[in-house]
């Protein structure tokens, strides 16, 4: 019953759950599949005429809920050990944490998918089959229509194996098994993109203003109210323990569904700091802040849509489209650099340590971009006399191509897409854009 209340009175779910970052549950930016995990609105897709029919689709999909990586179980481990050691307190959820609630993640987890994980793909593989039926069909599984490109993460893998598992499942289909292939290349690009590598990932300071963040006003006020919710030192609360208490909130949530008591370290002002702080990092290290963070996705841009024009040019002539879907499973850093070079949610001003005051209705958030599961979508229409149209869809959610002007209900014509990412499509190179000294010009 209590799935039926709104989302935001329901006490099993942490007021704080919109402000999860990348390690926000699905559920948050699809509220309705609370209550039905298998629920969709064929009604959003809107192609603007009857005549036009589906003939391509790609999906670039973020593994399922996940464990902590080793790097937050140290931190978490740590401030565990904080809080057991303290006085006893007098509130019982606090006691509750000094007494009852026992550490169990473990280092070996290290961002392995878990069960809920697992449940994420199956059930979007089913919605999506609802969603697209003509495309993510039986027949076209067993004619090999449908592909399966996967990073070589355990994550990942395991992911691409759960989607699958969602289609034979919902077919019964028990005497085949569909492939998939490990492409790093493609779904782990910024691996290896030699300028990214050198000019951010190992960078200590590409991450400025992240580190200025993580010192200033903003956190250490909510480091201090921590402080005080546990009854410990000022000095003992870090920015570190504060990532790792948010951090325990969001993963025995997402994980387990619980609503647990590290989410009572955190009031709504709170979490909005904390989930700045993790914009901050996507935004320098994956989005708008380099140059280089977009342009090393070249690679899976072109990809697409050499993919989308072969599937044009197949149904120009007459012939089947041998590759009907194309799943391409990856990280919140593959989805990222791609939605960047794209233009999506790109803000007037850029996120830096000074301006989080301004920055409250910023369209860069990656609470509502990038939960788990999150997917971006590129589906291919052919609405008949040549009138091709492509439709962006963020999260099962139409999007509109960002300063595409023709945007009937966004679905443009696809030759328009092209020629408004012409320049990507022309150049766009990503040996040449990932060769550490670029030739100037
Ligand atoms: O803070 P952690 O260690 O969890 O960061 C992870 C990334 O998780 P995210 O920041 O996206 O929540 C993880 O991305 P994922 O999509 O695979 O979950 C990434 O693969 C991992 O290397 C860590 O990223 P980092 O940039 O190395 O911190």
């Amino acid at each position: 019953l209590l799935n039926d209340v709104n989302p935001e009175e329901n006490p099993d779910i942490p007021t704080i759950a919109k402000y999860f970052s990348t390690k926000g549950r699905y559920e948050e930016v699809n509220p309705h599949l609370i209550e039905d995990i298998l629920a969709v609105n064929t009604s959003i897709l809107q192609p603007p005429s009857a005549q036009c029919r589906e003939i391509h689709l790609t999906a670039i999909i973020r593994h399922g809920t996940r464990y902590p990586t080793t790097k937050n179980v140290k931190k978490m481990q740590k401030l565990y050990d904080l809080v057991r050691g303290s006085a006893p307190a007098k509130d019982s959820w606090l006691r509750e944490l000094q007494t009852q609630w026992t550490m169990w993640y473990t280092e070996d987890m290290d961002g392995r998918l878990v069960q809920k994980g697992v449940n994420d793909h199956r059930h979007l593989a089913v919605r999506l089959s609802k969603l697209f039926p003509s495309l993510i069909s039986e027949k076209k599984l067993r004619g090999g229509l449908i592909k399966f490109i996967t990073s070589s993460k355990h994550r990942c893998v395991n992911s691409t194996l759960s989607f699958k598992a969602g289609l034979t499942e919902l077919w019964t289909i028990r005497d085949k098994e569909f492939e998939h292939a490990v492409n790093d290349a493609l779904m782990r690009f910024f691996d290896q993109c030699t300028r990214f590598l050198e000019e951010v990932d190992n960078n200590p300071s590409a991450m400025t203003e992240l580190d200025k963040f993580r010192e200033g006003p903003e956190m250490k006020r909510v480091e201090e109210k921590i402080a005080d919710r546990l009854g410990v030192e000022y000095n003992l609360i870090t920015d570190d323990m504060a990532e790792a208490a948010f951090y325990l909130c969001a993963y025995e949530f997402a994980i387990k569904t619980v609503n647990s008591p590290w989410c009572r370290l955190f009031d709504e002002v709170d979490a909005q700091v904390m989930e700045y702080a993790n914009d901050l990092k996507q935004y320098w290290k994956r989005g708008y802040g380099y140059d280089i963070n977009s342009k090393s996705s070249c690679i899976l841009f072109h990809d697409l849509f050499s993919r989308l024009d072969k599937a044009v040019s197949e149904n120009q002539l007459g012939q089947p489209v041998t590759e009907a879907v194309t799943v391409q499973i990856g990280h919140a850093e593959t989805l990222l650099p791609l939605l960047t070079l794209l233009g999506f949610f790109n803000d007037s001003d850029a996120l830096t340590s000074t301006n989080y005051a301004t920055q409250t209705q910023r369209s860069f958030r990656t609470s509502h971009m990038l939960p788990y599961a999150a997917n971006l979508l590129f589906v291919l229409y052919d609405c008949g006399g040549g009138d091709l149209r492509l439709q962006p869809l963020l999260n099962e959610k139409p999007v509109p191509f960002p300063g595409l002007t023709d945007q009937k209900a966004s679905m443009p014509l696809y030759q328009e897409v092209k020629k408004h990412y012409n320049d990507l499509l022309q150049g766009c190179d990503f040996e040449t854009e990932c060769q550490l000294f670029k030739n100037p010009g």
